[in-house]
């Protein structure tokens, strides 16, 4: 048997269509949401995400605004096109593309990001709002990926509510949060943290209903590791160059073997990134309602 996909790519169209209804509705009192990139540098990978972000927004009717630097931005050159959208009106959400080179202060360039208009929820006060709101409503943005494998799991139906779950990396983008938000009231899921120290990965896995794999390094859940039914998230994108044809690919945490033990997978490609991507534009239109009251 093999695993249900978690078809993120099938979900993630469905979500657009929904926040195309959100938008022609914002229009109707005279809102259109606008997203704004700070793209930092030439990194073929961050251009190609940026530009996705802005078809996305097309599709959706969302408005987007560049703000492009050169690799050899200065931290005040990026903490200027921040201000720039910050001050921006038809900016109602915007994001700092990551990494960000060496010489950029990435902590003060992200503090710097007025905390309503931050569609990726990674401004320390929506972190800390994301901490300190163990149940009931949050209004504050959320992480992108963490809150696209939870409503990817939602809409299939995977249950959450006392499963163990296993998150397999400690990155501020997807395993740090994702814990908060799998451990809220309503959710009700017990977590492991995991990372590159655990002493017994494989004894982690396997408790697990559902693992989340955000390590960034290919190949680390296999098969064996895996209870039988259990959900796999595969969070993870390393770059690897094929031996054989010398083209270099994409590929996630999970080793192929999974699929036919897994009774869920959410696949890399066409899992969690395009939710991902989904949700960067629920953060923009929720901000764009929000505003309006
Ligand atoms: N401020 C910031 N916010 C981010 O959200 C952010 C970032 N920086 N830096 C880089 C990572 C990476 N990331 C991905 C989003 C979608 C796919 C995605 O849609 N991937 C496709 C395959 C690749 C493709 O088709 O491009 C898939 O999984 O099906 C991948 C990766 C967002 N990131």
């Amino acid at each position: 048997m093999s695993a249900t996909l978690l078809d993120g790519k099938a979900t993630a169209a469905a979500i657009r269509v929904e926040l195309t209804a959100r938008v022609a509705a914002l229009a109707v009192r005279g809102v259109v949401p606008g997203l704004g990139t700070v793209l930092v540098g030439d990194d073929p990978g961050s251009a190609s995400y940026v530009a996705g972000k802005h078809r996305d927004c097309a599709e959706v009717g969302i408005t987007s605004l560049r703000e492009d630097l050169p690799a050899t931005a200065s931290t005040d050159d990026v903490l200027a096109a921040v201000r720039r959208l910050n001050e921006d009106p038809s900016c109602t959400g915007f994001i700092v593309q990551l990494p960000l080179p060496p010489q950029v202060d990435q902590q003060a360039v992200l503090e710097a990001v007025d905390p309503a208009k931050d569609a990726d929820g990674l401004h320390p006060t929506n972190l800390g709002r994301l901490v300190l709101s163990v149940g009931g409503s949050l209004t504050s943005p959320l992480p992108c990926t963490p809150r696209g494998i939870v409503e990817l799991l939602a809409r299939y139906d995977v249950p959450l509510a006392g499963a163990e779950v296993c998150v397999i990396g400690r990155g501020v983008t997807v395993g740090r949060p994702i814990g908060l938000l799998l451990t809220r009231r309503g959710v009700d899921a017990t977590v492991t943290l995991t990372h590159t120290r655990t002493r017994d990965l494989a004894a982690a896995v396997r408790r697990a209903d559902v693992v989340v794999a955000a390590a960034g390094a290919a190949g680390t859940v296999r098969p064996d590791w895996v209870t039988p039914g259990a959900a796999v998230l595969d969070v993870g994108v390393t770059r690897v160059v094929d031996e054989a044809t010398g083209r270099a690919r994409l590929v996630g945490d999970v080793d192929p073997g999974v699929r036919e033990v897994a009774g869920w997978l959410a696949p890399m490609p066409g899992g969690v990134g395009p939710m991902t991507r989904a949700m960067l534009l629920a953060n923009v239109v929720d901000a764009a309602e929000r505003a309006l009251g």
